[in-house]
This record gives C-alpha cells, structure tokens and sequence, in this order.
C-alpha cells in the first residue's frame, strides 16, 4: 500500500511539474480552460481521495481546530510504534502516566493506520511562509501545519462516516486516559477542586484476593456498560455501600477507585449543604465519568431509624432532627444546619440527577451500616455492599509487600495465627510494620507487629475477664 502510495506520489509530481511546465508556453486565455480539464482528468485517474485538516482555522487562522488536535493525540499514541521521525513533548501529569515526555509524529513524517481491514494514510505537514508582518524577534516566518489523510476512494463511506468519528472517540478517550484527575468539594454551595494525588491502587490494597477481583470485575463491568445500560433502560450509574470499622480501608478504597476508573472524585459534605434544592444543583453539577462519594453517611444525616418514625416530645409531623442538624422529612425549617431531609436525598439520586447522561459512581461509606436507613442502601440505590473488617493473613500478606517488600519471613505462621485470635485493623498493621528510622529492619519491623497483636490478645482476654466478672455480679444482684 504505502509503496503504491509512493509511487503515485512520484508519477504526481513529474505530471505536475510537466503540466506547470505547459502551462507557462500557454497563452493566459486558455490556461482557465486547461485547468478545468485538467481538474478533471486527475479526478477520474487518481483513486484516492485526500482531507486536509489544518492546525489553525477561522478568518485569521487564529482558532486551533479542535479536529486537528484530536488527530494529533490520536496519531501520537500510534506513531511511535511505526513513524522513523518523532518529536517530543513534555506529558501533562497525570496518575496513570509516569513517562514525562509525549512522543508524536514529526513534522511532514507519515504513517499508515488501519480501521476494519482498510488502509489509510496520515501525512504531517508543514509549510513554511515567509512572514514580512511578523514583528517576532525569533521567528520571521510563518509556520502552517496540518494532517492530510489519503484513503482510496471505495472506502469514501467508511472511512468519512465511521473511521473519523473513531479517531475523535479514541482521541477522547487517550485524553481522559492522560488527564489530571479532580478532587471536588462542596463549600458555599459551590464545588471548588484540587489536583487528585492519590497512589492508592488496587494492587496495594489489603484485603482478600478474590473480594478485590470481584469488585474490579464490577467496575470493569460498569465502565464497559454503556449499551448494557441504555439496553436494560438504566441510567448508567452504580451505588457502592462500603461498610466496616474505623481504618479499615474504605477512604483508601474510594481513592483506588478513581484511580482505577480515571474517574474525577467529589466529596460530598451533607452538612454543609444548605438544602435539598441546593443539593440537587451540587449533585447536576458533578461531571460525567466521576465518583461521588458521601463518607460517614450516619454522621451526615439522621438516617438512623425509619423515616415515618414521629417525633416523641413535640408535634408529630413525621420529621425527626438529624445529628448534624440535618432532618428527615420535607420542608421542615432549621435555621442553624443543613436542611437536607433523607427523602430529598433520595428524590435526587432517583430523580433528576439519574437522568443526567453519562457514567457516575455514588459511594456510601459508613462504620454503623446496621443503622442506615434501609431505603437508603436498597438495591438498585446502593447497588453493591462490600464489607471491610479487620486484617487477615491475606491483607496483612499485601501490607508486607507493599511496606516492606517482602513475600516471605519465618514470622509470617507466627502472626497468621495471631491475626486469626485476634482483631487488628489494616491501618494499625501498617503502622506498626512501617520503620520508624531507616536503619530499623524488616525483622524489628515484624517483632513490632508480633508484640502489638500479643497486647491486642491480652488486652481481648482481659476484657472478657472483666465482662464476665460483671456479669456474675450481675447475676449475684
Ligand atoms: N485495606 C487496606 N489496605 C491498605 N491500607 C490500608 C487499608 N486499611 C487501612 N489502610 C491504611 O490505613 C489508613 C486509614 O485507612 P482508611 O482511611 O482507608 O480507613 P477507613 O476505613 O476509611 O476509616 P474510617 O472509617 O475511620 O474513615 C490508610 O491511610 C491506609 O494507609
Ligand atoms: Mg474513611
């Protein structure tokens, strides 16, 4: 293909400058005429049709077309592997990326890219004009550049109707794949965000091996389930309840989640929101492919009992005070906190905000799910429920890997058996296997976690000795 090209190429250009040549002995009257017909035999005797799209567009070429910069990120991910000539640029930073130079075809190189079996062609170019405006002291010329793509004209179908639109979809998807990821919070009704640095990973998290894997497929499954959804008639939304004791891994696995999906993560404080209405507007406001995430859910909003329980002191109007100011039922006045009531929560993520396109994760986390309102955790709001409890063998096997780069120890039998008698969270295993200076090493680190989970035991069998004791003066009484 690409040698046809080339010497079709070569055959174009001897035919130009020989009909260049001709033109010139031609009285100007008839060279119009020439031109025409000669238009017209190239039409018919070339078979490949070309689409220039130039970097600069507009009156003035001052607007850089977003088409042209869609098929330079499109061409930068393919042109490394097959063009001989690159250019690099500096990478914007970004969580998936660690390389900090971007390699993209360089100027007038070209490079064959293929789309259900055709073949079609890209050439970079560049046109250099003298600039007598220019007032630059560097540069005294004008630089034009754009992409040319050559397809033979059996494909003009495809390659116009359906290969186009795949090079602006791939280049959108390369860009959501390189970008920063946000971190967003509600302050002033009013989302404000921060660069979203987290390294944690899957791969890092402690936690049994196959939960991990399931929850990935999930996410998988979900991120790829955009015909999926629109088949079922869903919006393409999915609710995550994270449930389990303090430092446990759920903030740590809503951050491994955004990274995982490439997904911008909103953190959104109920308490701070004034009321439903202003809650709606937030949650409208949240951008597709994100994560928001509500942490502590039963600290946020009194959704600790039945939502029809009455108030037992004052007028029974079917609304109950939430912890944090915030109530339960509809329009109830609170001239301190927030007024978002249960059912307006659960009117916006039903309602409106369902119907807002594009993916979004919802997360619950909470340390009491035993107190959530049911409604609130149902299916289908809170699609999936996952359980974080203490540390086991397998969790503290991926600690050990991750803190101190280490597969095996003679110790490991020793603190699976005491992990199994008693109760010790992944956050305090990892505090206790971290070194506290650099010349500590691994096996202190080791003894350190081996005597924390011995005082743990004990101090479990003196709390038994002690609810024992009270129970038999209990019974004594
Ligand atoms: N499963 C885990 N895997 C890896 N690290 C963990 C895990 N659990 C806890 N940690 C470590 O402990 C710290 C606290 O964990 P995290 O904030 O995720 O707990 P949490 O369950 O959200 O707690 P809380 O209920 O108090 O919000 C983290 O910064 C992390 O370093
Ligand atoms: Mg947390």
């Amino acid at each position: 293909m690409l040698q046809s090209w080339r010497e079709l190429g070569k055959l174009m250009a001897t035919t130009m400058f020989v009909y260049t040549m001709f033109l010139r002995l031609v009285p100007p009257p008839l060279q119009n005429r020439i031109k025409r017909y000669f238009r017209k035999i190239t039409h018919y005797s070339n078979p490949y049709i070309r689409i220039k799209f130039h970097e600069f567009t507009g009156e003035d070429y001052f607007m850089r077309s977003e088409a042209y910069t869609a098929i330079q990120t499109y061409l930068s991910e393919h042109s490394s592997k097959q063009a001989s000539r690159l250019k690099a640029e500096e990478a914007k930073r970004s969580n998936n990326s660690n390389t900090p130079l971007v390699l993209s075809m360089d100027d007038n190189e070209e490079i064959v890219d293929e789309f259900e079996g055709i073949k079609v062609q890209w050439i970079s170019h560049k046109i250099t004009q003298k600039n007598t405006r220019s007032l630059s002291l560097y540069s005294s010329a004008d630089e034009k550049r754009y992409y040319k793509l050559s397809f033979h004209r059996i494909h003009k179908d495809i390659i116009v109707g359906c290969y186009l639109n795949h090079v602006l979809e791939e280049a959108k998807a390369i860009e959501m794949k390189n970008r920063e990821l946000k971190l967003y919070s509600n302050s002033k009704k009013k989302w404000s965000h921060i660069v979203f640095e987290h390294p944690a990973r899957f791969e890092t998290l402690a936690m049994d091996p196959r939960k991990k894997e399931e929850i990935v497929k999930d996410l998988v499954k979900f991120k790829n389930g955009r015909e999926y959804y629109k088949k079922i008639g869903k919006a393409w939304k999915r609710g995550y309840l994270l449930y389990g004791p303090p430092g446990t891994g759920k903030s740590t696995m809503v951050a491994a989640m955004a990274n995982f999906m490439n997904y911008d993560l909103y953190d959104l404080e109920l308490t701070a929101v004034k009321d439903n209405s202003e809650l709606r507007k937030l949650l409208i406001n949240t951008a597709s492919k994100s994560i928001i995430v509500i942490e502590d859910i039963d600290c946020s909003l009194d959704l600790t009992g039945q939502r029809k329980k009455k108030r037992e002191n004052g007028k029974n109007d079917g609304k109950e005070e939430g912890k944090g100011g915030v109530r339960r039922g509809e329009g109830e006045e609170d001239e301190k906190g927030s007024k978002v009531t249960l059912s307006g929560l659960l009117n916006v993520i039903d309602g409106i905000w369902s119907a807002c396109g594009g993916e979004r994760i919802m997360i619950f986390t909470t340390n009491f799910v035993e107190k959530l309102d049911p409604a609130l955790i149902r299916r289908g709001r809170m699609d999936k429920h996952i359980e974080f409890s203490y540390c086991s063998y397998e969790a503290f096997k991926v600690l050990a890997r991750n803190y101190l780069d280490l597969e095996y120890h003679d110790l490991f039998p020793t603190i699976e058996k005491l992990l199994e008698m008693t109760n010790m969270t992944p956050a305090d295993v990892a505090e206790n296997l971290m070194p506290k200076s650099l010349d500590v090493g691994v096996e202190t680190c080791l003894c350190n976690l081996v005597q924390a989970l011995e005082k743990s035991m004990e101090e479990d069998s003196k709390k038994v000795e002690i609810h024992e004791k009270g129970n038999i003066q209990f019974t004594r009484e």
